[in-house]
């Protein structure tokens, strides 16, 4: 027994022992119109959001001393600034526990990339950490929490494709066919606050509506020609991709993505350009595999 007992204390936290394991999906930004501004710059959308199912993955166990420890580094990012551990701080904060975390990240999702992944990291900490502490917030606070830290945070949060107005947080959930995609990865980050900067970009689309987009058969996204004005490499991957199928930029890029039948068809063009491109192919899903995740840990 006090053999045991020593163990258990000297063993450091590791991943492999975590307490809790959740997928932090991407999303695809479907259509994104851009038609207007807010006083302080941001600007006003209205998009489709789909999540794929495609994801980093997060792991956490509960400390008793209140520290926040994110033991998997980010390329560029210093741990404090992390999402991981700002979200976490941010509930920690908001819901006064007094318990604090160790955190491990496998990362998958390429960085600014358009697919959400810092976003979707800080809403599965904030989810996750909410059940582990049993901090016991609801979804819509925990969203307003989120919102606070990122515009693409609350809809992660929720886990419902939606369509989203104002800066991205007013979510009208819907019901999308859960098409394959093929996601096409150009060499390249892109910063969003160097797309939503630029003078050229349209910023005055006509409002439109839920169900005008949802009967429409082309879509596209207003920060696209931008992106390709200053990225050639992702303007040479649409060309490649339109050879094959209607292909298009995912939030601010770099992402680029098109959708086919089945999984079949898909794979066969990520073969056809994979000397040139580097890509992935996913399933769509309107309800995210972190929210999935979660139904089955209630179930079970
Ligand atoms: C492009 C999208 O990914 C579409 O889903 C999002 O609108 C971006 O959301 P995000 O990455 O969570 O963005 P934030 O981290 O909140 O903001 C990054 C920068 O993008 C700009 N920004 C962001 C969202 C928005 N609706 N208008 C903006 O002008 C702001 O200059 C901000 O400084
Ligand atoms: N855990 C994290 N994972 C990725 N990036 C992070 C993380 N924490 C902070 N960041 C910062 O957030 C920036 C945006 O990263 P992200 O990969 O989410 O971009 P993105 O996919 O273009 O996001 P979005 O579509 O939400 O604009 C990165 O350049 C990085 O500096």
């Amino acid at each position: 027994m006090m053999h045991n007992a020593t163990l258990t204390t000297t063993t450091p936290p590791s991943k492999d022992n975590a307490q809790l394991s959740l997928p932090a999906p991407a999303k695809l930004n479907l259509m994104l119109h851009i038609v207007g501004r807010r006083d302080d710059g941001y600007h006003l959308l209205q998009t489709l959001f789909q999540f794929l199912d495609y994801a980093d993955t997060l792991h956490f166990s509960a400390r008793d001393d209140g520290k926040i420890i994110l033991h998997t580094p980010v390329d560029g990012v210093a741990h404090d600034n992390n999402l991981i551990v700002r979200a976490a701080r941010l509930l920690q904060h908001n819901s006064h526990c007094h318990l604090g975390a160790d955190i491990w990240l496998d990362k998958k999702l390429p960085i600014g990339g358009g697919i959400g992944g810092g976003s979707s990291n800080a809403a599965t900490t904030l989810v996750g950490l909410n059940h582990l502490w049993q901090t016991r917030l609801s979804l819509d606070a925990l969203a307003d929490l989120g919102l606070t830290l990122g515009a693409d945070i609350p809809v992660f949060v929720k886990g419902r494709a939606a369509f989203a107005e104002g800066v991205g947080e007013k979510l009208q959930p819907v019901e999308l066919p859960e098409s394959w995609y093929l996601v096409a990865v150009p060499p390249v980050s892109i910063s969003t606050e160097k797309i939503f900067s630029d003078k050229g970009l349209t910023r005055n689309t006509p409002m439109t509506n839920i169900r005008t987009v949802l009967k429409q058969s082309s879509q596209h996204n207003d920060c696209q020609a931008v992106v390709e004005k200053h990225y050639p490499e992702v303007r040479n991957a649409l060309i490649l991709l339109n050879n094959y199928v209607d292909a298009r930029l995912t939030g601010t890029g770099s992402c680029l993505f098109g959708g086919f039948p089945n999984e079949e068809q898909a794979a066969i063009v990520a073969n056809q350009i994979s000397e040139k491109l580097q890509s992935f192919v996913a399933k769509g899903a309107n309800i995210s595999m972190l929210h999935r995740t979660l139904q089955n840990l209630s179930e079970h």
